[in-house]
This record gives structure tokens, C-alpha cells and sequence, in this order.
């Protein structure tokens, strides 16, 4: 697990009162650690064109053109006048020693886009966006200083954004870099220090980056059990029942003792599933939502989930008219996917937003809804996952584009309705399933476009 910050100037201050260092001393650090990423990738005499903004974003910039001068063929691109204090000081060292600066950016091994970093105050204009177009169709290696540029530390995106092979990011990790359009921007991360290491840099935050690592699996290592040890899922399974289906298999393979499919009406299902109109005493652990569709009277589908036995919720029952009564529950994991999730924030009273507007906040939001629901689990789907829960807030970025595909969701309710079963908080649930999720995504050895729900499903075999 790792720390997000929603912003890091709180950090930078407490480097200068708490530890004594200076924005200058800051700032060489933030120069070296490009440099070095720069240096483990290219050898000496690599072309490196560095585009430098007016403020400190871009002194990172300079500094770094300080820094290869000598051992690589470097040139700086200014577009806009150099403004900040630390920029004008690192651009009349840059004078001094010679360092070309050009117009236009030319051909060459690696692209730093040093422009705008965290001060990104106000929407690009049109040069700007010109040349961030411009650096993204070269083929160069793109190397982004803090964040890329375009991206607002909100994580949505300007017209433009700057598409990173690499950011090398200052001091810790920003929430902002983990949005569902900062994907696209920011390519592999990683984190300088800044003078002192991170874990005095940083401070307590409520939003964690999860590892991959971090993933536990419902091993079983007790040898004296038998099925009714790992728990019984009910599925309700309503009007399109492939979607029941596909979750009550992801369950029984991700380690449910019993999968039992709640129905109305006698489906075809695999064999190794069971079916039943009335929920079996045994079910510890219900998932409701997936293909529900119309089938249920309220007072049917209340038969199946009137206890306080732990639930995960999905697709339909976000429209559904019991939603209300389900959100007043302890122990319940809800997984909408964006649209869903407008509907969710809109029938509770938190917000009216569409798809666009809450795409463009997504950590805002979901701290509103679990600041309103504190005891339920919101795992909010999209290229980077988010989890949260009160005021404990993760961000699952591991997921790869294979997993946009129908079905995909089903499974991923069956993982955490197999962890319900067997005993995982709703929380640990939530999280655990969707680093499997995501891992089994990762481990599928086809290509991208060719994963299905039953390759997720077996994916979980081998973690
Ligand atoms: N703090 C520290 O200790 C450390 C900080 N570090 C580095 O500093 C970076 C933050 O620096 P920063 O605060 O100067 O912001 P930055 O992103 O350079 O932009 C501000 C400038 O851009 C301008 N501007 C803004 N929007 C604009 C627009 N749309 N179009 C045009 N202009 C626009 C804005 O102009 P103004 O709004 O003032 O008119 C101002 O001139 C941070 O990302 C990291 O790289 C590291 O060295 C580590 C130590
Ligand atoms: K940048």
C-alpha cells in the first residue's frame, strides 16, 4: 500500500519549517531524480528537448537541463515568458553555461514536458494545447516532471494532456494521477524524494494506493473442514440470468463453499451450481442486482434478503425502489459502475451529475457518498477501481482495458460475494476481490480484446 495525497504543498511547507531545507534544495533533488530516470535509460550524447513553463514546474525543468549539459546533447523550449523566482535563477544558470534554447522542438531521444505542474491554475490556451498535440505525436521517450501537463490535480483533463511514458512525480503520490483520464497521461510512475525520505515527507492521509502485493487470497489452510466451512452465497437471479449465472460460478471459484442461485423460475445452470426459490438457511452472504431486471415483487425479493446477512449490490438495484431500505443496512458492498453511480448519488439526495461531471470528480464524489452512508462499502468501477468506506478511501489501479467487457462486473460481484461467504468484512471483501479481479485480468495470456467472464473466472485458479 502506498499514500495519496489530494495535494502536497502542506508537505513542501513542513520541509522548510519542520526540517529546515529550502525550495532550492527541493527542487535540485526533483532535477537529480529526472536526471537519473533520464541516465538509467539513455546513454551519454542522447538528444533531450526539455520544455520549460513559467514556474516551478518548469525551474524543475531547467535544473534538469543543468544537470545533462555536458553529458547529453540537451536543448530547452521556453513558450511562455519564465516567471517564478527559482525559474529565473535556474534559467541564468542555464546561461551561464550555455545551454541552447530554441523555438521549436526537434527531433530527439527523450521529451520532458516541464510546463505546468501542480500550479495548472486555469484552463490551457490554445498554444499551449497546439504544442502539447505537437510533443505527444513525436516518437520520442516522454518523460512528464511532476504531472503531466493538462492534468488538473482534481485528475480530470484539459483539452489537451501530455501522454507520459514516464512521470517522475515530487515528493508522493497524487490522487489526481490515479483518475480514470489521468490513465492515459501519466504511464509508469514513480516518486523522487525530496531531501528527506518519503516516509518524513508524507503524513497520514485516508486515501491508499493498493499494490498489487497487497492482495490476500481466501487460502485454505485448516485441513479439517468441509464445504459448509467456507460459506453459502445466495445469487438472486432474476430476469437475465446469465448474469446471476456467471457470479455464482466466479463465487464457487474463488472459494464459496455453496452457490445457490435464488430464482422464481427453474433456470438452466451449470451443474456444479444449485437453484432454489426460498433461501437456504445456510446462505450467509447474498449478491443482488446483476440482471435483476423486473422479475422480483419487493416482497419476494425481501423473502431472500431479510436478515442482516452481508450483501453485495449491482447493476439493476441502484434503480431498484427497495434501494433505500437496503442503503440502512450494516454489512452491504455496493459496485456501480459510473452511470449507476449518478443514479445512486442522485435517488439518495447527494448530487445531480451526469457521467461527465462525475468522471471529472471522482474522489470528490465518493467521499460525499461515503461520508452520507458511512457504513457501507462503495467500490465505484472505472480504469483506475476506487474503494471506500467512511473515511477510508483506496484506489485499485491495476486493471487493465481487457476488463471492459459485459460480464467482467458479474464476475467481480461473485468474487466478493465468495469473500462475504467466507467470513472477509465487507471492506476486506470489496478490496481483496478486486485485486483478484484486476490480477486475473493481468495474468490472461491472450490478447487485450479477447478476455471473457470464464477467463477472469479461471484466472483465479492460479494467483
Ligand atoms: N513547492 C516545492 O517546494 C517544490 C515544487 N516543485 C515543482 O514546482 C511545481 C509547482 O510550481 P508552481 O506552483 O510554480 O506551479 P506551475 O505548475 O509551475 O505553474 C505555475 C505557473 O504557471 C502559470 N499558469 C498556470 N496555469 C496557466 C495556464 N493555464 N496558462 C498559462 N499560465 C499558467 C502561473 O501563472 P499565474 O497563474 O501565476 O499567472 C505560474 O506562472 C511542482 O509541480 C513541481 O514540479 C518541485 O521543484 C519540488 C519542490
Ligand atoms: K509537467
Amino acid at each position: 500500500m502506498q499514500n495519496l495525497f489530494d495535494e502536497v504543498d502542506s508537505l513542501d511547507r513542513r520541509c522548510y519549517d519542520a526540517y529546515g531545507l529550502s525550495e532550492e534544495l527541493l527542487m535540485e533533488h526533483a532535477a537529480e531524480a529526472m536526471a537519473g530516470a533520464v541516465r538509467e535509460r539513455f546513454g551519454a550524447g542522447s538528444r533531450v528537448v526539455i520544455v520549460c513553463g513559467p514556474g516551478n514546474n518548469g525551474a524543475d525543468g531547467l535544473a534538469l537541463a543543468r544537470l545533462l549539459h555536458g553529458g547529453y546533447h540537451v536543448e530547452v523550449v521556453l513558450p511562455l515568458e519564465v516567471k517564478s523566482p527559482m525559474a529565473r535563477l535556474q534559467h541564468e544558470r542555464l546561461q551561464k553555461l550555455g545551454v541552447p534554447v530554441v523555438d521549436a522542438i526537434t527531433p530527439c531521444d527523450v521529451l520532458v514536458d516541464a510546463i505546468f505542474g501542480s500550479g495548472l491554475g486555469r484552463p490551457l490556451g490554445s498554444g499551449i494545447i497546439g504544442l502539447i498535440k505537437l510533443m505527444n505525436a513525436l516518437g520520442a521517450f516522454k518523460l512528464a516532471c511532476d504531472i503531466p501537463t493538462g492534468l488538473r490535480s482534481g485528475g480530470s483533463c484539459d483539452t489537451a494532456v501530455f501522454r507520459a511514458d514516464l512521470t517522475v512525480t515530487m515528493g508522493a503520490l497524487k490522487r489526481g494521477m490515479f483518475s480514470d483520464a489521468a490513465k492515459n497521461a501519466v504511464g509508469e510512475i514513480t516518486v523522487a524524494e525530496l531531501g528527506v525520505s518519503r516516509s518524513l515527507y508524507e503524513k497520514e492521509t485516508p486515501w491508499i494506493l493498493l499494490e498489487r502485493g497487497d492482495l490476500r487470497l481466501p487460502l485454505r489452510e485448516n485441513a479439517d473442514v468441509h464445504k459448509g466451512s467456507f460459506g453459502h452465497l445466495g445469487v438472486v437471479c432474476g430476469e437475465k440470468s446469465g448474469a446471476a449465472i456467471i457470479a455464482g460460478k466466479a463465487a464457487l471459484r474463488f472459494g464459496a463453499g455453496l452457490v445457490t442461485l435464488l430464482s422464481n423460475e427453474e433456470v438452466a445452470i451449470p451443474y456444479e451450481l444449485m437453484q432454489s426459490h426460498l433461501r437456504p438457511a445456510t446462505v450467509n452472504a447474498v449478491a443482488i442486482g446483476m440482471g435483476l431486471g423486473q422479475e422480483f415483487a419487493e416482497q419476494e425479493l425481501r423473502e431472500r434478503i431479510d436478515n442482516d446477512i452481508p450483501l453485495v449490490c449491482d447493476a439493476d438495484i441502484f434503480a431498484h425502489p427497495m434501494l433505500g431500505e437496503l442503503l440502512k443496512r450494516k454489512r452491504i458492498v455496493l459496485t456501480p459502475h459510473p452511470k449507476e453511480f449518478t443514479t445512486l448519488l442522485s435517488r439518495t439526495g447527494i448530487a445531480t451529475t451526469d457521467v461527465r461531471g462525475l468522471q471529472q470528480d471522482r474522489f470528490k464524489f465518493v467521499e460525499a457518498f461515503c461520508r452520507a452512508y458511512p457504513d457501507a462499502v462503495l467500490l465505484l468501477k472505472g480504469a483506475n477501481v476506487i474503494i471506500g468506506q467512511g473515511d477510508q478511501f483506496y484506489v485499485n489501479p491495476h486493471g487493465t482495458n481487457a476488463l471492459a467487457k459485459g460480464g467482467s462486473g458479474d464476475v467481480l460481484s461473485g468474487f466478493i460475494g465468495a469473500l462475504l461467504a467466507q467470513g472477509y468484512t465487507p471492506l476486506d471483501a470489496a478490496i481483496h476481490a478486486s485485486l483478484a479481479h484486476t490480477e486475473a485480468a493481468r495474468r490472461f495470456e491472450g490478447q487485450r480484446y479477447a478476455l471473457t467472464p470464464d477467463d477472469l473466472i479461471e484466472g483465479v485458479c492460479c494467483l
